[in-house]
C-alpha cells in the first residue's frame, strides 16, 4: 500500500491534514487505532466534557437559577445514566459527521496500532492479529497525548480515576477530590460543583490558571468559593491511602483530604511510546513530544511532520486543527496560510473564561501606557433578563495608539463573544471600533461598548462644564451633524436607552 500523504492519528489535527491533502489531490491514508475515528477531542476530551457540562447546567437549571432561587432543579434527583445518555447521543453524531467527511474525501481509513519501520514506512497491526506495511511520500504524526498515570497513584477506575475514566462515571459521587488546577482539573472541578457535588481542589502551585488575566481569576474564585469549594493551593498529593473504601489523599504538610472520588489530573504525556521514532530518525521528549519547526510542522526528518497534542502548547483542539492545515498545505508544496497573531483561548468551567491577546501582567512587562475598560454582564439588560449575577468582560487598549491589546472574559457566553474581540484584535482595530460602532440590543455583546466606554472615561481628561450657556427656546437653535468619532458623553455604567 502506497500513499502520497499518510497520517498517523484521526484527531482533530489528523482529520484537518488529511481532509486538506486529499482536497489538493493526493492520495491519503488515516491510520487509527482506536475502535472510532475521532481522537482524544470526540472520544475523552473536548466533545465529552463539554456536553457533560451542558448536561449539568440543562439538567440542574443552573443558568435559571438567579431568578428562581439556589434551590431550584430541572430534575431534582440527577444521576450517572442522566448524564452519560446525552453523551453517547453526541458522540454519535460527531463519529458519523467525521466518517462521511473522510468518505465524501476519498480519505481511506485503516484502523490498528502504527509504527514506523523506517522514515518511509509505517506497519500498521489490525486488530486480528494481522500486519500491513505502508509506505508514504509525506507522514503526519499526530497521536495526541493520554493522561498522566504515575506509578504511586493507586487508579482503579472507579474510585480514584484520570479524565478517560470518569466519562465511564456509574455514580455520581457525593464528593469529589481534583487533584491538579489544569484546565481539565478546574473545568471538571466547577462542572461537578455545579452538580451539588462537593469538591475540594489540590494544586502544588499557590496560583492557578497563572496564563488568564489576574482580575478575572479572582472574579472567578470569588465565585467558586461563594458555592463552597474548596482549595488546597502550595499542596502536593504524597499518596493516596483507602478508608472504608474512600480515597484519601495525603497531602504533604499531613492534611488530608478524603472524598468519595478522586480525580487525577496532573497533565498529559504525548502517545508516542509505541511508535518506535527512533526507526524513523526521531525522539521524543520526556513527556513524549516532539519538537518541529514552528512555521511549517517539519520535524528534523524533513518529510515527517508532527502536529496538535504532541508537539506540546498550546494542546488545543482548535489550533491542531490549524496546524494539521498548515502541515498538509507544506507537505503538498502549496503556499502556506499566514498564522494569525492572537488565538482565542476558552476554557469551558462553570462559570466560562475566555481571553484572547495580552493579559494585563503581560502588557505592563512590554512599558506600553495602557487603559482598561470593565464591563460586568449583570449591567446589561439581556443579563437583568438572563438573571446573571456575576461576569466581567476586561478590554486593554494602548494609550498612545488607542489599539486593542486583549480581550478577557468570564461568565456567560464568554466563549462565543471572545470572538468579537478576537476580530478587532486581529485586523488591529481600536477602542474607536467599540465606540463608533451598534450592537444589537439586548445583548451580552453590549458588554463590549460598556467597557470601551469605561476605558474611554479614563483615557480622556474629564471636561470642566463651561460658564453656565442661556437656554436655548426649542426649534431656534441651527442642528448641526454629530460625527461618528466624537466620543459620547455619558458614563459608562449609565442605564442605555431601550
Ligand atoms: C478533558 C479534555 C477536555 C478538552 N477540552 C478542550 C476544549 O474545550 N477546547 C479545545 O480546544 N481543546 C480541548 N482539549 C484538548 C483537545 O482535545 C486536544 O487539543 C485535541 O484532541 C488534540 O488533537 P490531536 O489531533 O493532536 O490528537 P488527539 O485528539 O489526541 O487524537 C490522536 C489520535 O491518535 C491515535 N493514535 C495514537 N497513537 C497511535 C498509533 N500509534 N497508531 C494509530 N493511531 C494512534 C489515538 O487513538 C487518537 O485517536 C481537551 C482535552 C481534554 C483531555
Ligand atoms: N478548554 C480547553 O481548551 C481545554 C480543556 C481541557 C484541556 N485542555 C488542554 O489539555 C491540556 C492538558 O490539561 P491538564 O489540565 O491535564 O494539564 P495542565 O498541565 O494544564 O495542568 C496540570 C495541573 O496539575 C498540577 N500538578 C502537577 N503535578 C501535580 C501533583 N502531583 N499534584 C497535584 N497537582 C499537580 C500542575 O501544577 C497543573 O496546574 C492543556 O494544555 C489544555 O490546553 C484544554
Amino acid at each position: 500500500m502506497r500513499y502520497d500523504f499518510v497520517v498517523i492519528g484521526s484527531g482533530p489535527s489528523g482529520r484537518r491534514a488529511a481532509v486538506q491533502a486529499s482536497k489538493f489531490g493526493r492520495s491519503v491514508l488515516v491510520i487509527e487505532k482506536g475502535r472510532r475515528v475521532g481522537g482524544v477531542s470526540v472520544h475523552t476530551g473536548t466533545i465529552p466534557s463539554k456536553t457533560l457540562r451542558e448536561t449539568v447546567l440543562n439538567l440542574t437549571g443552573w443558568r435559571e437559577r438567579g431568578f428562581y432561587g439556589l434551590g431550584y432543579r430541572v430534575k431534582p434527583d440527577i444521576g450517572a445514566g442522566d448524564l452519560m445518555s446525552r453523551l453517547h447521543k453526541t458522540l454519535e453524531h460527531e463519529v458519523e459527521t467525521l466518517d462521511h467527511q473522510f468518505a465524501r474525501n476519498r480519505v481511506h481509513v485503516l484502523r490498528g496500532l502504527a509504527r514506523f519501520l523506517d522514515p518511509n514506512r509505517i506497519e500498521v497491526q489490525l486488530e486480528a492479529g494481522e500486519t500491513r506495511i505502508i509506505e508514504a511520500s509525506r507522514i503526519c504524526v499526530a497521536v495526541g497525548t493520554r493522561p498522566l498515570r504515575p506509578a504511586h497513584i493507586p487508579f482503579n477506575g472507579e474510585t480514584v480515576v484520570d479524565s478517560d475514566e470518569l466519562l465511564e462515571l456509574k455514580k455520581v459521587p457525593r464528593s469529589l477530590t481534583v487533584v491538579g488546577a489544569g484546565v481539565i482539573g478546574m473545568e471538571y472541578a466547577t462542572i461537578f460543583s455545579a452538580l451539588d457535588v462537593r469538591v475540594t481542589l489540590v494544586e502544588p502551585r499557590e496560583r492557578f490558571l497563572d496564563f488568564i488575566d489576574q482580575e478575572l481569576v479572582d472574579d472567578f474564585v470569588h465565585q467558586l468559593r461563594d458555592r463552597g469549594m474548596g482549595f488546597r493551593m502550595g499542596s502536593k498529593v504524597e499518596n493516596i491511602q483507602f478508608e472504608n473504601g474512600q480515597p484519601v489523599a495525603i497531602l504533604d504538610g499531613g492534611r488530608r483530604v478524603r472524598s468519595e472520588m478522586l480525580l487525577f489530573a496532573a497533565g498529559r504525556v504525548g502517545a508516542t511510546d509505541t511508535l518506535d521514532l527512533q526507526h524513523a530518525g526521531l525522539s521524543a521528549d520526556d513527556r513524549g513530544r516532539l519538537t518541529v519547526n514552528p512555521s511549517t510542522f517539519q520535524t528534523k526528518i524533513p518529510h515527517i511532520y508532527a502536529t496538535g497534542d504532541v508537539i506540546g502548547f498550546p494542546s488545543l483542539a482548535s489550533m491542531s486543527m490549524e496546524q494539521g492545515r498548515v502541515a498538509a498545505c507544506h507537505a503538498c508544496e502549496q503556499p502556506l496560510p499566514a498564522a494569525p497573531t492572537f488565538f482565542p483561548y476558552g476554557i469551558y468551567s462553570v462559570p466560562e473564561i475566555s481571553t484572547v491577546g495580552m493579559n494585563e501582567e503581560e502588557v505592563r512587562k512590554t512599558g506600553t501606557p495602557y487603559e482598561c475598560g470593565i464591563a460586568r454582564l449583570r449591567e446589561t439588560s439581556r443579563g437583568h433578563i438572563m438573571g446573571l449575577n456575576g461576569g466581567l468582560l476586561k478590554m486593554i487598549f494602548s494609550i498612545e495608539t488607542r489599539r486593542l491589546l486583549g480581550v478577557h472574559i468570564v461568565g456567560e457566553g464568554a466563549t462565543e463573544l471572545v470572538h468579537i474581540g478576537q476580530a478587532v484584535l486581529n485586523l488591529g482595530g481600536t477602542l474607536d471600533y467599540f465606540i463608533d460602532n451598534t450592537f444589537n440590543y439586548p445583548t451580552l455583546a453590549e458588554a463590549y461598548k460598556i467597557a470601551a466606554l469605561d476605558a474611554w472615561n479614563r483615557m480622556t481628561p474629564r471636561r470642566e462644564p463651561e460658564a453656565e450657556v442661556p437656554a436655548v427656546p426649542l426649534g431656534t437653535a441651527p442642528s448641526l451633524p454629530i460625527p461618528p468619532s466624537i466620543a459620547p458623553l455619558r458614563d459608562a455604567d449609565e442605564d442605555e436607552e431601550g
